[in-house]
């Protein structure tokens, strides 16, 4: 691991602290006023205000936004998760812009803890919602991205910025076996959220879609978890421990080859990253049918210690030859690349004809080049995956998401000003 990168990571996890909420409170004074309501009061949440950070669980931890890259790609993994993603409705760049420093001044206040004011006109809506008053934190963090439809749609360049757009960005292509929901793929923009609370996670979702109000609308909305003992992988629900191979590559120089974008990239997006999506429906009821063998068969991993076929624990180095041919991780080795993988848990519905749940995963990776790292791997495993049978992709999508901010500037802000 990168000590660098470690403490830096580290200092991200800073609890609010006094210092903060003064920040808040003058900015608060200077009567900043977004919208008909307006962000112009803060309040803090309650539990947080003034206690220092040792004394706080990770719940109270204010993970800062501004950086050389957004917060929530390679920030630890939160329990809970939603992406979000919006279809742009106005079509002049100066709504543009007002959505965005709308939707980056709720970041900065609510990644620190903060709210809208509540209440000061009782003949108005409160701005803020409210139900996270007395909350923390809870280490939320917010990743923007831009589909492709975001720069061009369709042909039409609607907010000028076709020329801005990224090297890689585009649909993900058709594969053979998906069976996806395009009412649940795609966007122009995500707006993905993370937190170790629920409720302060969906109460930012819940205030990005009332502050877009007017010039863009929620498309689909999809929310999952994970949960592990800290320290530990956390296991899908499949019961496998899911995200290991992240380890080979979480350094300093390991983020710079696999997901930080860099050369040839538009100077918005050089320390960004590219999202790929893909719900991913896990056929639970039968995987719970299926043999500890051909369970482990299937990804070539053991089930309790992770530890790849041939080998004792879960960090020891993977020897493809003693798994089976279609066994998952030999398919990810094969394709000779790393990503870097941030997916959630997610949990739905009955289905009433069947009685089976609806459940999966949102696979999400993070990665410098979709067309080198994600696309071909995406490929290789529809054809040959000996976790196809137990699994239908519905949903898709790939989003540019732009490099880190500096406190003052808004997100987008180096597309639409450039
Ligand atoms: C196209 C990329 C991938 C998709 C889609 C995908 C879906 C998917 N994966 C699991 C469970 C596991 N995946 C594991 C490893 C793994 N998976 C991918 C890529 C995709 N997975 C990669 C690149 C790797 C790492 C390979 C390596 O270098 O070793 C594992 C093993 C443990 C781990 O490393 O995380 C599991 C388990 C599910 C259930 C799923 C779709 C539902
Ligand atoms: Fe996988």
């Amino acid at each position: 691991m990168d000590k660098e990168k470690d403490s830096k990571e580290d200092s991200n996890k800073a609890s609010i602290s006094r210092r903060e909420f003064i920040k808040l409170s003058a900015i608060a004074g200077s009567g900043i006023a977004i919208g008909a309501a307006g962000i112009g009061l803060f309040g803090g949440r309650g539990s947080s205000q003034g206690v220092s950070s040792h004394t706080l669980d990770a719940k109270a931890e204010a993970v800062p936004m501004y950086g050389e890259h957004q917060a929530g790609i390679i920030t630890p993994q939160q329990t809970y998760m939603y992406l979000a993603s919006f279809r742009i409705t106005v079509s002049d760049r100066a709504s543009l812009i007002r959505l965005f420093r709308d939707w980056t001044r709720f970041s900065d206040l609510s990644t620190a803890g903060g709210t809208m004011q509540t209440g000061d006109n009782p003949l108005l809506p409160p701005s803020d919602t409210g139900e996270t008053l007395d909350l923390p934190a809870a280490r939320l963090t917010v990743t923007f991205g831009f589909g492709p439809s975001f720069f061009n749609e369709g042909g039409k360049d609607r907010f000028g910025i076709t020329a801005m757009a990224p090297l890689y960005l585009k649909d993900i292509p058709r594969m053979a076996r998906d069976n996806l929901n395009p009412a649940l793929s795609g966007g122009d923009v995500c707006i993905q959220v993370c937190a170790e609370d629920q409720q302060v996670a969906f109460h930012a979702i819940r205030n990005f879609t009332r502050l877009s109000t007017g010039m863009a609308a929620l498309n689909w909305m999809e929310e999952g978890f994970i949960s592990g003992t800290a320290g530990k992988t956390p296991r899908n629900l499949f019961g496998f421990k899911d995200g290991t191979a992240n380890a080979l590559h979480q350094t300093a120089a390991g983020y710079d080859e696999v997901v930080w974008a860099a050369d040839g990239e538009p100077d918005w997006m050089k320390g960004g990253s590219y999202l790929a999506y893909r719900k991913v429906r896990m056929l639970l009821e039968m995987w719970d049918r299926s043999s500890l063998t051909d369970q482990e068969d299937t990804f070539g991993r053991s089930k309790e210690s992770g530890a790849a076929y041939g080998k004792s624990n879960e960090f020891d180095p993977v020897d493809v030859s003693q798994m089976p041919a279609d066994a998952h991780v030999r398919l990810a080795k094969q394709a000779g690349q790393q990503i870097h993988r941030r997916a959630y848990s997610y949990t739905g519905s009955v289905d009433p004809r069947t009685g089976n749940v609806d459940a999966g995963l949102l696979f999400i990776s993070f990665q410098k080049n979709p067309d080198l790292q994600f696309l071909p791997m995406l490929q290789l495993m529809q054809n040959q995956d000996a976790l196809n049978p137990y699994t239908s992709h519905v949903a898709s999508a790939l989003f540019a998401c732009p490099k880190g901010l500096r406190e003052g500037q808004y997100i987008a802000q180096n597309i639409l000003e450039a």
